[in-house]
């Protein structure tokens, strides 16, 4: 049976020493508790780091045979390890970028060699327990990597991977010094998630600018795979949150606090000590509530919880300072002997404790100047029963995107929070549950088993899709199978790409004139009666007239914008108009400008930059950049902008290679059909093709939608020889 194996840096259980045993407990952030819930079904495995540094190995052995027990597999990672690798690289390099905090990031060789390591590490932790048939599912930053070594180890495995944190704009992202390798250990996965779409995006325009890979409906081709990229917003294990909440532990825990804090009405907040989280910046808004409301004093206190992380890293260090001090100035400045205005704890609480805290806040604070998603914000919507209650978030936090009935704030925006805790504390209640019960549906619906779900059927998909852009090699079997369908009928529609397909690419196009041996062929074909020859290619009507015009062959020119049937006159596709050249060409001369050896080629109803000549290096950043230019140009437009072998096309949308077959399949009505083509323009005439016809893909790049491939062009003209 396949498996799952679910492979993160931490596992969702954290052993700590004491000092007559170890305690297995379970960890704390997102990652942790949001799949704990579903990796225990079905055999899965996880694979990660327990958290502890084991003394011998018999200790190693009880910890590994401990775990087993509930499905982990440990990795042990050493002291220098932990600190190259987790303090170093994972959270003082990748975090600090990828949370927009460039200005806490370090660059060290050191870090870098140690990340590259564990991530060796985990590779042949992962090896050692993956079968052929399990799926692999990567988590996270501390393992970019990762699914770049698993494929060059396992070509053929379903490796997942998802990003808990935000990936940032490119402008971030190109300062690190490994940006390429990171981005290349991504795509070794076959489907990469991110939280939002947001991030999503980021993501597909790093790879552009940075690999010059660039994408179609989230779908990369690296050299031998495609990769699909999508957005799942992660959700919460929402029954186990509701569970707790109305468990008779949370409830006597809740009357408890209540009892010490009277009448006071709470404000919450929880998360994991991290400058990411906006911890400090909420405690200064606190302060402003209470300066600019004072009949707040006394009458509502802030319950912050902070839990313990990476204490090791100096940001981290500094800023539990930064809080503690903090804390203690307003609580010194306002506090009464009978009102604290903020309760501070230092550690982290068991689920019912949350629960009950949950529970007891009327408001929660989750104000992160970035945060992936943030699920505490889901947690308090999930542990609200009778709906009531204010949901204060971040406008940075993943979660925003959905619970779009929270008051949405910017964190850096004091005022503005303030007056939102004013706001939410004067709530009406009709209101309250409203927006509440909103969220709550959401929350509901869209929970940890419906995001994993969705993940693993995308995964699954594009394991699918990769299998239909397999072609098979035409061999000399299947050719001869070609040859007996061809004999044995008598209405054959020849469907032939020109560049690439008939003829070998040139520097100068124009120079790709058909030999005397080729124009010999294709007056051969058209000599049969049975057959109908119909050129169809990219290149403009006057072009393919002047050079085969003179034979009985039907055109398809400029990717299906100009037709013309064997000695009939040239007709358009559908009435089109090019009035936006005036705007496009500038931008186009622009790139001719600043690109030595790139050139224009103007068509009635398109244009086209050519950078074939162009020095490689130059020509690849600056299709790159002009791709950007014209897809935010086009956006909102009729237009589309495609790219060829080296050249980078505007027009019209909705009309292509495909479009014009599909009008010849029915004006013919064939017994016989063959496509041959080598670019992706020719993908849109073999989807049209009905399964029965041969279809042909001509290119080292076998992946296509044809059913078979050959190598070059001297392939194509030794099989229409054949057909003579
Ligand atoms: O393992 P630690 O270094 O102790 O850190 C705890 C985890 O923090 C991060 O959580 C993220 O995942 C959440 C769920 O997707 C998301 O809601 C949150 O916004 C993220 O920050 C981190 O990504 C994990 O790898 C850590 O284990
Ligand atoms: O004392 C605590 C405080 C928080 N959490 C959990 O830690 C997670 C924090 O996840 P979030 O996505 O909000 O942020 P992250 O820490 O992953 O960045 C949530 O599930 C909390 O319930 C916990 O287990 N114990
Ligand atoms: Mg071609």
């Amino acid at each position: 049976m396949s498996r799952t194996i679910i492979v993160s840096n931490r596992l969702p259980t954290k052993i700590q020493r004491t000092e007559e045993s170890l305690t297995f407990q379970p960890s704390e952030g997102g990652l942790a508790t949001g799949l704990g819930s579903i990796y225990r079904q079905d055999g899965n495995v996880w694979v990660g780091w327990p958290g502890l540094f084991v003394e011998d190995a018999a200790e190693e052995e009880y910890v590994c045979e401990q775990l087993s027990h509930d499905s982990m597999v440990p990795v042990f990672l050493t002291e220098a390890e932990i600190r190259d690798f987790y303090e170093g690289f994972s959270n003082s390099t990748l975090w600090p970028t990828f949370h927009y905090f460039t200005q806490y990031a370090t660059y060290e060789q050191e870090h870098w060699d140690a990340y590259v390591a564990v991530n060796e590490k985990f590779c042949r932790a992962v090896l050692a327990q993956a079968g052929p048939e399990d799926t692999i599912w990567v988590h996270d930053y501390q393992l970019l990597l990762l699914p770049e070594m698993l494929r060059l180890e396992r070509p053929e495995a379903t490796i997942g991977f998802f990003l808990h944190i935000p990936f940032p704009s490119y402008e971030l992202i190109r300062v690190l010094p490994w940006r390429a390798e990171l981005l290349r250990g991504m795509l070794g996965a076959d489907l990469i998630g991110f939280h939002t779409f947001g991030y999503m995006r980021h993501f597909l325009s790093a790879v552009q600018q940075l690999l010059g890979l660039s994408s179609q409906n989230g779908q990369i081709d690296v050299p031998d795979r495609m990769v699909l990229v999508d957005a799942f917003p992660m959700g919460i294990d929402y029954k186990r949150y509701v569970r707790a909440a109305a468990s008779e532990a949370a409830k006597m825990h809740e009357a408890n606090y209540r009892e010490a804090l009277r009448e006071v009405r709470v404000i919450l907040s929880i998360d994991r000590l991290d400058y990411s989280k906006g911890i400090a910046q909420r405690l200064r808004a606190f302060e402003l509530l209470l300066q600019r409301y004072p009949e707040w004093r006394e009458q509502v206190s802030l319950i912050m919880v902070v839990v313990p992380s990476r204490d090791q890293v100096a940001q981290y260090a500094s800023l539990k300072e930064e809080i503690d001090e903090l804390v203690g100035r307003i609580n010194a400045q306002y506090r009464t002997i009978t009102w604290n205005p903020i309760h501070y704890f230092y550690r982290s609480f068991p689920l019912e404790e949350l629960a009950s805290l949950y529970r007891l806040a009327e408001v929660a604070l989750v104000t992160p100047m970035r945060d992936g998603m943030n699920l505490v914000a889901k947690e308090f919507v999930a542990s609200k029963a009778d709906k009531k209650g204010v949901l204060i978030l971040s406008e940075r936090a993943g979660a925003a995107r959905e619970l779009s009935d929270a008051l949405i704030i910017n964190p850096t925006d004091m005022g503005q929070l303030a007056e939102a805790m004013h706001d939410a504390l004067v709530m009406p209640e009709e209101e309250q549950v409203q927006r509440m019960g909103a969220m709550q549906a959401l929350v509901r619906q869209y929970n940890v088993f419906a995001w994993t779900k969705l993940f693993m059927a995308r995964l699954e998909y594009s394991k699918m899709k990769q299998h239909t852009m397999a072609t098979e090699k035409l061999t000399p079997a299947t050719t001869a199978g070609l040859l007996a369908e061809y004999h044995a009928t008598d209405q054959r529609l020849l469907l032939l790409d020109y560049d690439g397909t008939l003829t070998g690419f040139h520097a100068n196009p124009q120079r790709a004139q058909p030999d005397q041996e080729l124009l010999l062929l294709l007056r051969a074909l058209t000599e049969n009666p049975k057959n109908r020859v119909i050129i169809i290619s990219g290149r403009d009507r006057t072009t393919l007239e002047a050079w085969l015009g003179h034979l009985p062959v039907d055109f398809i020119a400029e990717h299906g914008v100009w037709l013309r049937p064997a000695g009939e006159e040239w007709q358009l596709f559908q009435t089109l108009n090019n009035e936006w050249m005036r705007e496009i060409r500038p931008v186009l001369e622009l790139y001719v400008a600043r690109t030595a050896g790139s050139f224009i080629e103007d068509k009635e109803y398109s244009l086209v930059w050519h950078y074939r000549r162009a020095d490689a290096e130059l020509g690849a950043v600056r299709a790159r950049d002009l791709l950007n230019h014209l897809t935010f140009m086009t956006s909102n437009s009729d237009l589309q902008v495609m790219e060829g072998n080296k050249v980078i096309e505007i027009k019209t949308a909705g009309i292509n290679k495909g479009t014009a077959a599909s009008r010849w399949l029915a004006t013919y009505q064939p017994n016989f059909m063959l496509a041959i083509g080598d670019d992706r323009t020719d993908e849109d005439t073999f989807r049209a093709m009905p399964p029965e016809a041969y279809t042909i893909k001509v290119g080292t790049d076998s992946r296509s939608l044809a059913r078979f491939h050959v190598a070059s062009t001297t392939d194509v003209r030794h099989l229409l020889r054949q057909l003579l």
